[in-house]
This record gives C-alpha cells, sequence and structure tokens, in this order.
C-alpha cells in the first residue's frame, strides 16, 4: 500500500552557524496493504519524521511517496484533503490530540461532520457503534480530557479515527504515555480493530516487546536511514547487524535488582 522511494527530509537550523540534519536519509520502505509494519530505532533516529512525511504533514527534501498507487508528493492541496480522512495518525500523548476545550463526544464527532461523509441522522448511530469497539463507555463521553484518564482518551482519539474508517492508521507510540496496564489493553484493542477492519498500520514504537506483538515485518532506523528490515519475527530473533543485535540484547535482557 505505502511505497517510499530515496526519501529524505533534511533540516536546516542555526542563524550563524548553519547545521544541518539529516533526519530522514534516502529512505526505501514497502509496506503491503492490510499488514502491520513496525518502525523501530532509538530516539532521534527519524520515525516521527517519516510518519510526518508518509501522511503529507511535512515536505520531504527529495523522494516519493506512493500510497494506493497515488504519488502524495505531487497532489495539490485540495486532493489531498479529500484523502485526509482515510489516512489517520494517532500521537503519544492523546491529552494534545483531543480539545480540553470540548466534551469527548464533540472532539469524536468534530472530524466525522468536517468531512460530512454520513447524514447527521446516522452519526448516533455511528458514535455509539465506534465507542464499542474501542471499549469507551458512552456515559464518559460528555466528560472533558482532564475529568478522564490517559487510557480513557486514548480511547476517545481511537473511537474518533474508527468513526472515518481509515484505511491506514499511523500509530506513534501510542500508549508510552501510558502505564504499563493499560499499554497492554491498548495494543490489545489496536490488534484486535486492526483484525476486524483490515486497515494497513504503521506501528513506530521504541518496545520491542510491543513491535513483537503488534508487527508481521519491522524495519530499524539509525541516523535517518532504514539499517535493517524484514520479517518480525526473524529480525528480533536473528538480527543481522551489531547495531540491531545490541538492541533486542537490551530489549529482551531481563532488569537485574541489586540484592
Ligand atoms: N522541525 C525540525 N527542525 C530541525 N530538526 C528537526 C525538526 N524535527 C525533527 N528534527 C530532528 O530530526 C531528527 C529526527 O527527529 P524525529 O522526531 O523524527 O526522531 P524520532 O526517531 O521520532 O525520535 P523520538 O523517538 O524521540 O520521537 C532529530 O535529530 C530531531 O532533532
Amino acid at each position: 500500500m505505502i511505497n517510499v522511494r530515496h526519501l529524505s527530509k533534511h533540516y536546516t537550523s542555526g542563524i550563524v552557524n548553519k547545521r544541518l540534519t539529516r533526519a530522514v536519509d534516502g529512505v526505501n520502505l514497502s509496506v503491503p496493504k492490510g499488514s502491520v509494519f513496525g518502525l523501530t530505532g532509538e530516539s532521534g533516529c527519524g520515525k516521527t519524521t517519516l510518519a510526518m512525511l508518509i501522511l503529507r504533514l511535512v515536505e520531504p527534501t527529495a523522494g516519493s511517496i506512493t500510497i494506493d498507487g497515488k504519488d502524495i508528493t505531487r497532489l495539490g492541496k485540495r486532493a489531498l484533503n479529500r484523502l485526509r480522512p482515510d489516512y489517520q495518525i494517532i500521537w503519544q500523548n492523546p491529552d494534545t490530540s483531543l480539545s480540553p476545550r470540548l466534551p469527548l463526544k464533540d472532539s469524536i464527532m468534530e472530524p466525522l461532520r468536517y468531512y460530512a461523509r454520513v447524514r447527521r441522522k446516522d452519526e448516533a448511530a455511528i458514535l455509539s457503534r465506534c465507542c464499542k469497539m474501542a471499549e469507551l463507555p458512552e456515559s464518559l463521553l460528555g466528560r472533558y480530557p482532564h475529568e478522564v484518564s490517559g487510557g480513557e482518551n486514548q480511547r476517545a482519539v481511537i473511537t474518533r479515527l474508527l468513526t472515518l474508517r481509515p484505511t491506514l492508521l499511523i500509530a506513534d507510540e501510542p500508549t508510552s504515555s501510558l502505564d504499563v496496564l493499560v499499554q497492554a489493553q491498548i495494543l490489545e484493542l489496536l490488534k484486535r480493530i486492526q483484525k476486524q477492519l483490515a486497515f494497513t498500520m504503521l506501528f513506530i514504537s521504541h518496545d520491542l516487546q510491543a513491535i513483537g506483538f503488534m508487527c508481521d515485518r519491522v524495519a530499524v532506523m539509525r541516523n535517518g536511514k532504514i539499517i535493517e528490515s524484514g520479517a518480525c519475527g526473524q529480525v528480533l530473533s536473528a538480527p543481522r547487524t551489531p547495531y540491531c543485535r545490541e538492541l533486542v540484547d537490551n530489549a529482551f535482557r531481563p532488569w537485574r535488582f541489586a540484592s
């Protein structure tokens, strides 16, 4: 579904001493339709920039991105806007994804109304169905984000994207702001709805255990480049590069406590 070719994003910062950051540097990537593709690597390696490039939330310095056969780097604003509801993203922190001034229900319904995808009289049934899928109790819909837990806010974010029935979901560290128990519940939820609706998912995480649980394939980034990719089981059980071996060793090494 996604085909990324020679994609780069370079940032220049500083006024006197200009510094070039190659956030994404010549990346090639293919994500099959309906699969869950993991993207991992240490902080600052370029994962979020790659996600933002794929959704064209930032403009590339070079390269092309094709989604479902459309080169989205060449689309005009209007054509891109028509596709926006199909390509959704979940960010790390649900608190910043929801308006603090709106009850959950209004935040959830906003994109559906904006894109006018359904008739007004069908909205309540859609809301109810999506709440059920995301396991968000409807009794919370009148509350504001600060009146519910982080996990419930993330469920509201998931309910909102479900109303649009996306064909592509990018989940950028969707559980890293949540406590461990809630993390597991949200991962299980994402896995279940992905299976049910069969959308393509790009799952970004530092957590290799989460990657192992969620993904069919995985790519490891370092300094803006993909240094290893393949079937998730193969990369996590027999990484080829010394860098990936170290990442895997650290991720699965049991904690040792001082006696
Ligand atoms: N707008 C920007 N201007 C300048 N540099 C940027 C900008 N956005 C990101 N960068 C730099 O690009 C590099 C990649 O950043 P990015 O956020 O994509 O990394 P990441 O792998 O997602 O990190 P994390 O896991 O911590 O979220 C970093 O060195 C970052 O400082």
